[in-house]
């Protein structure tokens, strides 16, 4: 790693050097989380969104993850997904076990992927369900400050808009209160109708990582990290703070070259 850092809300940033060192240590920590959890708990609850995140998570598939981690405990949702069907291009459910899962030997019945045969709205409700029977059997753990579930790990991708999951800028679905999923059917990025965890769900999590590389998006880490003043922007990635969790934001240096802490933009 080439850089690490506390940041104000006792969130951690590490930066690197390259991509393959970033993957390397998101790796690593993934595994890290797997193991605790699994010693403490006895499952690893682990939401995984699409887009880049997956490519960067591809060094699980290889030695020595692929054989050390106990990946017959891991239980695996989605923080977010697009409403399309399971083979679809769009789909994250796709990208993730093409990219990954079907490489690893999960538990094909750990894996909770979308109903794709209904409605956005539907979907999310069906959805919903699913994840408070794994929270009634203690499979995903309960927060201590609300009845929400309490993942062992959220990973999460940002937009060049500061979209993470699909909770994008300036949409109703960042005020949701009560439900834990709940749809959009006017993602300002294709597909329009999709599925995602709201933010209650986000930062009741015990860990969350904000995976985050190249140039497009140095602008959006900029105004999710750096101290705002009273014109802080109402950045969905800005509103990601656990509340009895941590924060770790994995950044390349393309990504982190707009951070005004000087040692961190170089
Ligand atoms: O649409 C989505 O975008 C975000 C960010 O994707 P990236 O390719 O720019 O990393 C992703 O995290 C989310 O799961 C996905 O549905």
């Amino acid at each position: 790693m080439s850089l690490s850092g506390g940041l104000k809300d006792g969130g951690e940033l590490r930066i690197y050097d390259t991509v393959d060192e970033l993957a390397t240590d998101l790796a690593d920590y993934i595994a890290e989380l797997s193991e605790v959890s699994v010693k403490e708990r006895g499952f690893f609850a682990i939401a995984i969104s699409g887009g880049s995140l997956i490519s960067l998570m591809g060094k699980l598939c290889e030695a020595p993850y692929n054989k050390t981690i106990d990946w017959a405990k891991w239980y695996i949702l989605w923080a977010d997904e697009r409403v399309v069907a399971k083979n679809h291009v769009d789909s994250n459910y796709k990208l993730a076990k093409d990219g990954l899962l079907s490489k690893v030997p999960v538990v094909p019945g750990h894996v909770y992927s979308i109903n794709d045969s209904m409605s956005a709205e539907e979907a999310a409700t069906e959805y919903e369900f699913v994840l408070r029977q794994l929270v009634k059997t203690r499979i995903v753990g309960v927060s201590e400050c609300s009845d929400c579930p309490k993942f062992d790990l959220i990973l999460l991708g940002m937009g060049p808009d500061g979209h993470i999951a699909s909770l994008f800028p300036n949409h109703s679905a960042l005020d949701e209160k009560d439900e834990w999923v709940t749809f959009i059917t006017d993602s300002p990025k294709p597909p329009p109708e999709r599925i995602t965890f709201t933010l209650p769900v986000i930062n009741s999590a015990s860990n969350v990582a904000m995976v985050v590389t190249g140039g497009s998006k140095a602008e959006a880490v900029h105004l999710a990290i750096d101290d705002m003043g009273p014109d802080c922007p109402q950045l969905p990635a800005r509103m990601v703070c656990p509340t009895n969790g941590k924060l770790v934001w994995f950044l390349d240096r393309l990504a982190a070259s707009k951070l005004e802490a000087p040692e961190f933009a170089k």
